[in-house]
């Protein structure tokens, strides 16, 4: 299906507040959003949240305030002044491509927006080329970031990976850039899995590589044999993550690995528990701002 519209939702939130704020879209299932400076007011930011207007009737965009004016109050910002605009699919570009440029992650990984040209200065860069589209995954969030620096750091020459909740592909690009030669890709969101493919070609032309799955992980396992994976990657809320991970086993093969990422620190300790508890061993835990990403592996 095809998005025409958008709807475009803004607000002021005191600087501090952003990371919350990204924590609640992404709980939500949002994907397109943008912060931008004050000049008049640098203590403040104003948030701007673009939503497809086939999905989002009038009943849904009352509840999103509500949601969020909850998470403001809780952290005591009283704010009454949400905007709502209706705007075109080309306004909705050209506002996205406002606020997203290159974005180095890791050591070697240079995200780039489909629309620019690569810069001289990253010509020895791996590329991943994004065109943002509705999905979630531009490599600008904590939880991706680190789940692609994990990536940087092994051997995924020839190896078969299973991407749960791809997003906008991103991840299983990196896969195949690092060597990959199968992935297969899951996602419980249409406007996603059309994105991984379409992203995917972008960087590669074709996507002999890759076979994607429209449904929930849990569904899909019990459907599909999806077994003997090298890799998964999970970047998915811990609150997903905690009732998936006797499946995720199932999926791996002995000695294969999973990254998991979309933790928040206050969870870690928890996701530890039940991975230890399904017998896959801690090789690594990394953070960034309140993220945790955490590599297991299938031990006999
Ligand atoms: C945080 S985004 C991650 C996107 C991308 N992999 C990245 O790292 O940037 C999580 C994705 O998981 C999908 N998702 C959430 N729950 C799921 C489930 N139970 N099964 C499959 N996909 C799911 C969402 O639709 C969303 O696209």
């Amino acid at each position: 299906m095809e998005i025409k519209n958008w709807y475009e939702l803004t607000f002021e939130i005191e600087t501090n507040l952003e990371e919350i704020i990204i924590w609640k879209l992404n709980e939500l299932g949002i994907s397109s959003y943008a912060f931008e400076i004050l000049l008049n007011n640098k203590n403040n930011k104003k948030v701007i949240i673009w939503l497809p207007h086939l999905n989002w009737p009038e009943s849904l965009r009352i509840k999103l305030v509500r949601n969020i004016k909850e998470v403001l109050d809780k952290n005591n910002y009283q704010t009454n002044c949400f905007e709502w605009n209706l705007i075109e699919q080309e306004d909705w570009i050209s506002s996205w491509k406002k606020y997203w440029g290159p974005e180095i992650v890791g050591d070697n990984l240079l995200i780039l927006p489909c629309w620019l040209e690569l810069p001289e200065e990253y010509k020895n860069k791996k590329v991943i080329k994004i065109d943002p589209g509705a999905a979630f995954g531009t490599g600008s969030h904590p939880t991706t970031s680190l789940c692609l620096e994990e990536l940087e750091k092994i051997s995924l020459s020839s190896k078969k990976i299973l991407d749960i909740g791809s997003g906008s592909g991103i991840l299983s690009i990196a896969a195949r850039s690092f060597g990959a030669s199968k992935i297969y890709s899951i996602d419980n969101d249409y406007l996603a899995i059309n994105s991984t493919e379409s992203n995917f070609r972008l960087n590669f032309g074709n996507l002999d590589n890759l076979k994607t799955y429209l449904g929930s992980f849990d569904g899909l396992v019990s459907k599909y044999t999806l077994k003997n994976f090298d890799f998964i990657l999970c970047n998915i809320l811990a609150e997903v993550i905690k009732g998936i991970i006797p499946d995720i086993r199932n999926c791996l093969k002995i000695d294969g690995e999973v990254i998991l990422s979309g933790i928040l620190n206050s969870q870690k300790d928890e996701i530890i528990k039940l991975l230890k508890a399904s017998n896959l061993r801690i090789n690594d835990v990394s953070s960034k701002k309140d993220w945790v990403c955490i590599t297991a592996q299938k031990i006999p």
